[in-house]
């Protein structure tokens, strides 16, 4: 028989309860039994609800509180020294590494995230060096494998393989010279070892380890430490599926299929090109092969007849019980049920799937494969056929003028028509002072916000009203910068629900769901808008506030756009057509706002990228022809401006190394970048690259609740100035304030100023 599996799922629960349950816990609202409590019935359910669809190989020990790196990081007691004897409990420990601590005399920075491979999750980047003392503090895989087990189901427990782990790991900054975190593969294994036994004792048959670092590019020696590893924990080891996602094995292969293991997954959503090749590679062994041929990226219903045929395929060449029916990934990135959506059409909904129909997806998918098809089956194979056939139909609909425009661009059009050194002179309009203080456009988005909006949603005020205390709120923004004395001003977005989603819901080509959360980082979701048709502006987005705000004051107000890429890289894009077009659908319209924008008298305008590094493919074969359309759409959405216009953009993350020359080749006037948490990984880019317009590196960061003290915040400005032309630098936040409180938002910006103020005397 094939059988099916999930490799993993989300976290949220259908109701968002774990979102609720641990912002009340860290609100002090709530107490870790409660915490513990949600948990347990978050995971049954969704356990439950897997079994009920008939999936196989059901997935525990994936679920999280805040991520799952961190959740290894707590476990494996690779825990930074700042957070030793705090008097801490392990949950607040634990909660401290994900989003620091600032509380009763503790004072402590949250850890450094990053985003997950190609995806908009982060996660908590384990600090490691060479007196990291690994041991296994406790066994949540063995702990949830049990408690499914007392709800009366076999789960498949998820483990993070350990190469993987250490190779998204960095050096603390107390490492020696040098130190490579994958040097700590001999002490970390007796932790793996110890894990991976205990599990086998308790009765686990398989064990799902996941290694997707093995669909990237890797140094010479990635093979010996896969087989050593392997090698130690196969022996002690429940059944090992080795687990890859998200891209191509590509040469890997070779010796992925000589690893001591049981099985082995692959993605045939991303590559289904490495079908052939792994059943080939496999296929004189005696491994199970795990065909992940529904997408945990996407939320498309699956083509049942491409899956079905790829999986008879794998049938044909290894027999029905060494072939395993898989969603590609992990569910994670995709919302947990469509049930729960009653806006979309019924036309809409028959196209998508999200994380409990996928799971219904892989059950029928094998039962075809296994040739067990009764009514049941086959009626979902039919249903199946026909809501293909119609989203097909649909997809012919295109705009033609939206279409024809794209075609008729000229290569002008993608440049600026002078040089920056010009536009700065023009752009002294703007009056900014020696290191200009901004902020990156958000403010916090408070809970009367987010009342008003829901209110105007349900009807209870009317758009006027709703306008009214928009402006309101803009108004208090302005006063507020003022008043702290900002040089470049923000009208503080509080008409967004999201940066994307707000777009969206203006433009032409999407759709939208009620529930559809998918994780950010830690409890904060979004909710991805779904690209299904051409885009095209349906009229001025931004205009009205923006002019709003630049009326209230005589300082210049930045006007702020979320840029092409960013826009398709956190929507779920069509499959039917390729990224870069829609991309290119995405900036015509972006280039008609920044120019209704530039018509209205505002002076700066910002368009936010800071999706375009996660987008990056995962493969260094396949970044060049991916920059060179994400780079020549930001520039086609802002390169018509006048050279006083300063254009600014935005990005939010530091790892720049490897994609400065395209960052640079946007040619905006000025850019802002995360930075705060890793100076010197920066400060090297600079060195190797310079920077010739303006730059604003994030001097605090964001994500953490904690102020910021003036000094430190002098410090980083010392630092970054060792290495940057002092003309080029602002001086702002890491990101947006949106997700933070008044309190600590006023606090840390009058720190900021006040440190821009000092930078301005001491370097005259
Ligand atoms: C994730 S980047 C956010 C940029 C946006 N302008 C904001 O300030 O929120
Ligand atoms: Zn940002």
């Amino acid at each position: 028989m094939v059988a099916s599996a999930v490799l993993g799922f989300p976290r949220i629960g259908a109701n968002r309860e774990i979102k609720k349950v641990v912002e009340g816990y860290w609100a002090g609202k709530t107490s870790a039994d409660e915490v513990n409590k949600v948990s347990a019935t978050v995971k049954k359910t969704n356990w439950t609800e897997l079994k009920q669809r008939g999936v196989d190989y059901i997935p525990s020990g994936d679920f999280s509180l805040y991520d799952h790196v961190l959740d290894h990081s707590a476990a494996f007691n690779a825990i930074p020294k700042r957070y030793h004897g705090l008097g801490l409990s392990h949950l607040d420990t634990y909660f401290a590494m994900a989003r620091g601590r600032q509380a009763d005399g503790v004072d402590v920075p949250a850890s450094e995230m990053k985003k997950w491979f190609d995806s908009n999750y982060h996660f908590v980047v384990p600090e490691l060096d060479n007196s990291t003392d690994f041991k296994l503090n406790y066994n949540k895989a063995l702990d949830e494998f049990k408690e499914a087990k007392e709800a009366g189901i076999t789960t498949r427990p998820v483990v993070l393989g350990p190469i993987t782990y250490l190779a998204l790991s960095k050096a603390t900054k107390d490492a020696e010279a040098g130190f490579e975190p994958i040097s700590l593969l001999p002490k970390l294994l007796p932790v793996y070892k110890q894990l991976l036994t205990e599990l086998k004792s308790a009765g686990a048959e398989w064990v799902q380890v996941d290694e997707p670092i093995l669909v990237q590019d890797k140094g010479a020696d990635f093979e010996d430490k896969f087989a050593l590893a392997y090698a130690e924990l196969s022996p002690v080891a429940p059944k090992i599926v080795l687990t890859t996602y998200y891209g191509r094995l590509e040469s890997n292969l070779n010796f992925v299929a000589k690893l001591p293991v049981a099985g082995i997954h692959v993605d045939l959503d991303r590559a289904p090109q490495q079908l052939e090749s792994t059943i080939k590679a496999v296929s004189s062994g005696s491994y199970v092969l795990s065909l992940g041929v529904v997408s945990g990226r996407s939320i498309w219903k699956t083509d049942f007849t491409v899956a079905i045929k790829a999986a008879e395929q794998a049938v044909s060449a290894l027999g029905q019980d060494r072939v395993i029916v898989a969603t590609s990934s992990t569910l994670l990135h995709i919302p947990v049920t469509l049930a729960s959506e009653d806006k979309l059409t019924a036309e809409q909904k028959d196209w998508f799937s999200f994380a409990y129909e996928k799971a219904s997806e892989v059950a029928t998918i094998a039962a075809v494969a296994s040739g067990s098809q009764d009514a049941k089956v086959s009626s979902a194979l039919e249903a199946n056929r026909t809501s293909i056939t119609k989203r097909r139909d649909f997809e012919k609909n295109s705009d033609d003028t939206v279409r024809k425009r794209v075609a008729a661009i000229t290569p002008d059009q993608y440049e600026r028509k002078n040089p920056f050194a010009t536009r700065r002179e023009a752009q002294k309009k703007l009056n900014l002072p020696k290191f200009p203080t901004t902020t990156i456009g958000s403010f916090p988005q408070t809970k009367e916000i987010r009342q008003a909006r829901a209110k105007l949603g349900k009807g209870e005020i009317t758009e006027e009203e709703y306008e009214k205390f928009i402006e309101k709120e803009i108004e208090s923004a302005v006063r507020f910068q003022e008043r702290i004395g900002l040089d470049l001003l923000v009208h503080g977005e509080p008409e967004r629900n999201d940066m994307v989603q707000y777009f969206g819901e203006r433009l032409e080509g999407f759709v939208f769901t009620q529930n559809g959360w998918v994780q950010s980082y830690g409890s904060r979701y979004v909710r991805p808008p779904i690209l299904v048709s051409d885009v095209s502006r349906k009229g001025a987005i931004t205009v009205r506030w923006s002019k709003y705000a630049q009326s209230l004051t005589s300082k210049p107000m930045k006007g702020m756009l979320t840029g092409p890429v960013t826009i398709l890289n956190w929507s779920f894009p069509r499959a039917d057509i390729s990224r870069a077009l829609q991309a290119q659908q995405l900036a015509l319209a972006l280039r008609d706002e920044v120019g209704d924008l530039e018509a209205a008298g505002i002076a700066a305008i910002q368009v936010d990228e800071p999706a375009v590094r996660e987008g990056l493919p995962l493969r260094r074969a396949d970044w060049e022809e991916y920059l060179k359309w994400a780079t020549s759409t930001f520039k086609l959405a802002t390169a018509g401006v006048r050279d006083d216009t300063q254009t600014h953009s935005h990005f939010c993350y530091s790892d720049f190394d490897d994609i400065f020359p395209s960052i640079q080749s946007l040619d905006a006037d000025v850019i802002s970048i995360e930075a705060s948490k890793s100076d010197l990984k920066l400060l090297n880019t600079f060195k190797r690259y310079g920077y010739s317009n303006s730059i604003g590196p994030g001097v605090y960061d964001v994500h953490s609740p904690r102020v910021p003290p003036q000094p430190e915040i002098s410090d980083r400005i010392k630092n970054i100035l060792a290495s940057l032309d002092p003309t080029l630098l602002f001086v702002n936040p890491d990101c947006g304030l949106k997700t933070r409180g008044w309190k600590e938002t006023e606090a840390s910006l009058v720190n900021l100023v006040e440190a821009a103020k000092a930078a301005r005397q001491q370097y005259a």
